[in-house]
Parts: structure tokens; sequence; C-alpha cells
């Protein structure tokens, strides 16, 4: 973009029309710009107090405000306003319940995380139908809730194999230490584990993993930059940014992989039917989306829903599981504890991994909570939309069309979780051990207190899932290498936050080396509580 336009600054300069007609016709670009910036977008909702605003009537200045102090500004709105208030976030005006409304509001379908997805994630521009299936209708999140929850015993082995597979070819075995670019490494991971569940025929097709990772960025990237643009450009502007062309061109390659996908599966039963076998249904997300369709009577589009499944699942699972390594290597003494653990519990189910064994990673369980608590993939993971207009306990009306969110901050609460910034590994596990803690304090346990898989109705499906998938490749990496930080970098770099959301930092850089052989298992002693 910015190529385009100095290059037209300089023709315009360079031509007869001189300095002084660009500068006028440059005056007024900017002029007509800052108008329908203050003009045609979403007016602020009345009757809430606005913070992060401060005096400005550009929305692209309280925009970009959002996007670089999003925290700031949802702790002094939580501790100035003593109840709802509203900012501008990204999306527009917000309206932000405190956390302690939770209970309230979590099975509410006054407001729906359907229509969230619907208005801020444009689902209906051609290149943004990764999101269309959860949109349409519940065939998806119910392949989901389905799929994927009752096939967790035997995807828990599938992902343990071939993590072995993926982390040889990887790293080899290495006595030296080599610098890794580890967030790329680790959503490569992820985005191959995944479809190796979801679609196993395409696990193995590069050009489907590169989609698999990419789709999400430049899905994202792309909606961010569509919802800085005044809503009355949008239709215009979504056809020219390069993301969303970007988008559109993926959606044509996953419809050419999947299509043949589909074609060798429908060719293979009616091959089984013609020889009289019997007929076997694949156990992966497009069958399930099928069968879920089927029995609904509901269209689900195969492609989009394997695309919104990686949009579900591949970056959200795979910052949590960096957070969770960088706070490992920032906190060294857990690599020997939960090292312990992971041999224990190894030995204990005949050197297997499956959903028993890995249930039984009690501090391994209560380390990852504790690193997404300090550092969740959103600060923001209860998203929701107004149906209609409607009046809650405390008499805030919420309008019709207003967006709505619940951020994270009780996570940080000190009369919640006391010395709320310290990072406490064995946190959850002390809770969990205490009368009546035992399920209420598991890494996918929800709570108004915890809310980084949402809470309620909607709290994510796919958790479970998730929470194998890191458990595995946590072992993995913990028996078969040693990790640290380069010796230059002193501190844990912290992931960026762009807006309510989070991302690895950029210049996070891992050391790696293979642990020497026969150390790959440490004598086995038992993990007692703190
Ligand atoms: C660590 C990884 C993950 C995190 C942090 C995460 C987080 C979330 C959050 C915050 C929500 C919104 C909850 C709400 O609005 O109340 C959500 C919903 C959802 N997630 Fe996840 N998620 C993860 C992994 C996955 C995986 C692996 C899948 C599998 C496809 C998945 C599928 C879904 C679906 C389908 C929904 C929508 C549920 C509904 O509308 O009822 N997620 N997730």
């Amino acid at each position: 973009m910015a190529t385009v336009s100095s290059g037209f600054l300089s023709m315009l300069v360079q031509s007869s029309f001189g300095i002084k007609g660009a500068t006028v016709i440059v005056s007024l670009v900017v002029t007509v710009a800052v108008a329908i910036s203050v003009y045609f977008t979403d007016r602020p909702y009345e009757d809430f107090a606005m913070f992060g605003k401060d005096g400005t009537k550009i929305d692209l200045v309280a925009k970009y405000r959002w996007l670089t102090s999003a925290k700031k500004i949802m702790k002094e709105g939580m501790q100035k306003a003593k109840g709802p208030f509203q900012v501008v976030a990204n999306c527009g005006p917000l309206i932000l319940l405190p956390p302690t409304m939770m209970e309230e509001i979590r099975n509410d379908d006054r407001m729906t995380f359907k229509a969230w997805l619907k208005q801020h994630f444009f689902t209906t521009y051609p290149g943004f139908q990764g999101f269309a299936p959860a949109v349409e209708n519940d065939v998806f999140v119910s392949s989901v809730k389905v799929g994927l929850t009752q096939t967790l015993g035997r995807a828990t082995e599938v992902l343990s194999a071939e993590t072995d597979d993926i982390l040889k070819e990887l790293y080899p075995y290495n006595e030296e230490w080599k610098e890794t670019t580890f967030d790329k490494d680790a959503t490569n991971i992820i985005a191959r584990l995944s479809t190796c569940i979801f679609m196993p025929g395409l696990a193995h097709n590069e050009e489907w993993l590169k989609i698999a990772v990419d789709y999400t960025v430049d899905f994202f990237t792309g909606a961010y930059i569509l919802r800085m643009i005044p809503p009355i450009l949008r239709p215009i502007v979504h056809w020219v940014l390069p993301p969303t062309r970007k988008l559109r061109k993926d959606i044509k390659i996953a419809q050419r992989l999947i299509n043949g996908e589909l074609s060798a599966r429908k060719r293979k039963r009616e091959e089984d039917r013609k020889a009289g076998r019997p007929v076997e249904l694949p156990v992966d997300a497009l069958q399930w989306v099928e069968t879920v369709s089927h029995n609904k009577g509901l269209h689900c589009d195969p492609v989009h829903s394997q695309l919104n499944y990686t949009l579900g699942a591949v970056h959200t699972t795979s910052i949590t599981f960096v957070n969770a390594v960088c706070d490992l290597i920032a906190h060294p003494k857990y690599f020997e504890l939960l090292r312990e653990e992971v041999n224990t519990v190894y030995a204990a189910n005949g050197n297997q991994w499956n959903k028993t064994s890995v249930s039984q990673l009690q501090l391994m369980d209560s380390f990852m909570k504790e690193s997404a608590r300090l550092s969740p993939v959103t600060m923001l993971p209860i998203n929701r939309v107004a149906e209609e207009t409607f009046t809650l306990s405390n008499g805030t009306t919420i309008p019709k069309g207003a967006t709505v969110g619940v951020p994270t901050l009780r996570a940080t609460d000190p009369s919640v979780f006391p010395d709320p910034y310290k990072f406490d590994g064995h946190r959850f596990f002390n809770l969990r051990n205490e009368p009546g803690g035992a399920s209420k304090y598991q890494f996918v346990s929800t709570s108004n207190d915890m809310i980084i898989f949402g809470h309620g109705k909607h709290a994510c499906p796919g958790r479970f899932f998730a929470a194998n998938e890191i458990k595995i490749l946590l072992s993995k990496f913990l028996l078969g290498y040693d990790l640290k930080f380069p010796d230059d970098q002193l501190d844990r770099l912290r992931p960026l936050e762009v807006g309510a959301d989070t991302i690895p930092n950029p210049l996070l850089r891992i050391w790696i080396r293979s642990r020497k052989q026969g150390q790959a298992s440490t004598p086995a002693v038992t993990v007692e509580a703190k």
C-alpha cells in the first residue's frame, strides 16, 4: 500500500500539475478520509461511560489506541466504571461487561457468538467464508462437539505417533545447540497434527499445510484492516486488500485439494458397494461434518468447514503451546519436575500415550493453566452481538446490534488469585488437590474466574483435544530435548498484544539440543503438592 501511494505522489509531483496541485489533492483526500471516518462510522452507545477515546472524534485514532493499549484501557474502565462501560475497539464501539456478570450472561441467547462472527469477520465477503459454517447453522459446532470429543481416545494415540515423526524430521539428533524460530515451527507442527485428525488424507500435503497455517493469518489481518476502515467503504475495499485477495486464492486451492479428497472417498464407497464389501466411513472431520449435516438435514460446505476447523484449532493451540514453552524456559526448575511426572505416568501406563495417561499429567496440566492465565491467547475471549434490546439484572440495557465482550481480567485479580503476577506452576495443582477442587481447576475447566476457553454454552468444544495435543507435544519435547533462550537474551520476551489478542513475540528465538542418549528418561519420582 505504501509503495502504491508514494508512487502516486511522486507521479503527481513530477507531472506538469506540480507540487501545489499535488498538495491540494493530497489535502482533499486526507480531509475526505477524515470526514468519512468521523461521520460514516458506528455511533457509540448511549448511557455507557466511554474509555480510551479521550476527546478524539476520529474513530481511526481511537481504534489505533485500542490496538496498542487495549489491556490498559480495559483495566482503567474496570477500575473506574465499576460496571459495564464502552470502548472504541478495532471493531467499533464495544460494551465491556465485568467478569462478575459472567454467570448471568453465559447462557443468554439474546446475544450470540454467531452474530459476532458474522458482523466482525465479514463472513459474507468472498474469502472470509472460513467462519461461515459456524454462523450459518449448528452443523459445524456439533461436528466438533460430537466428532472431536468422541474420538479423543484414538486421536491421542495418533497424535503421539505423528509427533514422534515430526520431531525426528524437524530436530534430528544433535547434541549441539541449534537456534529455532520456535513459534513458526510450533504452528507448522500443530497444523500437521490437527490435519492428521481433521483430514488425514492431506496431513502430509505441503500445499494444504501451508493453507492451514496462512489462512488464519491472512483472515485475521484482513479482518483487522477492514475493521479500521469506515463501514461504508468496506464493501469496496475488501476487493483490493492484499490479505483478502490472498484469502480468495487460499480458498480456491483448498477447494481443489478437498474436492479431490471427497471424490476419492466417493469412488472408494462405490467400489466397496459394488464389490459387496461393508462401506466403512472414515473417522475424521470431513466425515463428522457430512454425518451431522445429513442427520440434521442442513447444508455445511465441506471446504469452508475445514477452514473453520483450521481457524479454530491451529493458531490458538500453537500460541498456547509456545507460551507454555517460554514459561518453562523462564522457570527452569519445572524441567526436572515435569520430566519426573512424565516418566512416572509413562511408565505406569505401559509406555503408552493415550487418553488415560495424558489425563494423569496433573502438574503439567496445572503448569499449562498457569501459563494461559498469565498469557492468554486473547484477553477478550467472550464476544457477542445482541440480537434484540434487553435489560440485565443490574438495570443495564443492551441495545439490539450492540457488540458485547467480557475480558479475562479476573485471572489477574488478587482477590481471586493471590500474588496474581507470580508464575506458580503448582498453583492449580495445589487447588486441585484441595477438597472440591478436583474438577474445578483443570486446564479445560471453565469458570467465572478463568474464561480462556469461554464459559457457558459456547465454551470451546475443542479444548479437550487442544489440551491433549499440547500435553503430548510438551512431554516429547521434555524427554527428547533441552531448551533455552539464546545466551544474549536474558528475559522471557512477552507476547505482543494486538488489541485484545496476543501473538508470540516475532523476536522470539529458542535454542534446542537433543538430550544425550540414555537421558531420555529420568528416575521415576512421584510429584508431591508444594
Ligand atoms: C488452546 C486452544 C484453544 C483456545 C484458547 C480456544 C479458545 C476458544 C474461545 C475463547 C472460544 C469462545 C468461547 C465463547 O465465546 O464462550 C472458543 C470457541 C470455539 N472453539 Fe476454541 N479454542 C482452542 C482450541 C480449539 C480447537 C482445537 C477447536 C477444534 C476445532 C476449537 C473449536 C472451537 C469452536 C467450534 C468454538 C465455538 C463454540 C460455540 O460456538 O459454541 N477450539 N474457543
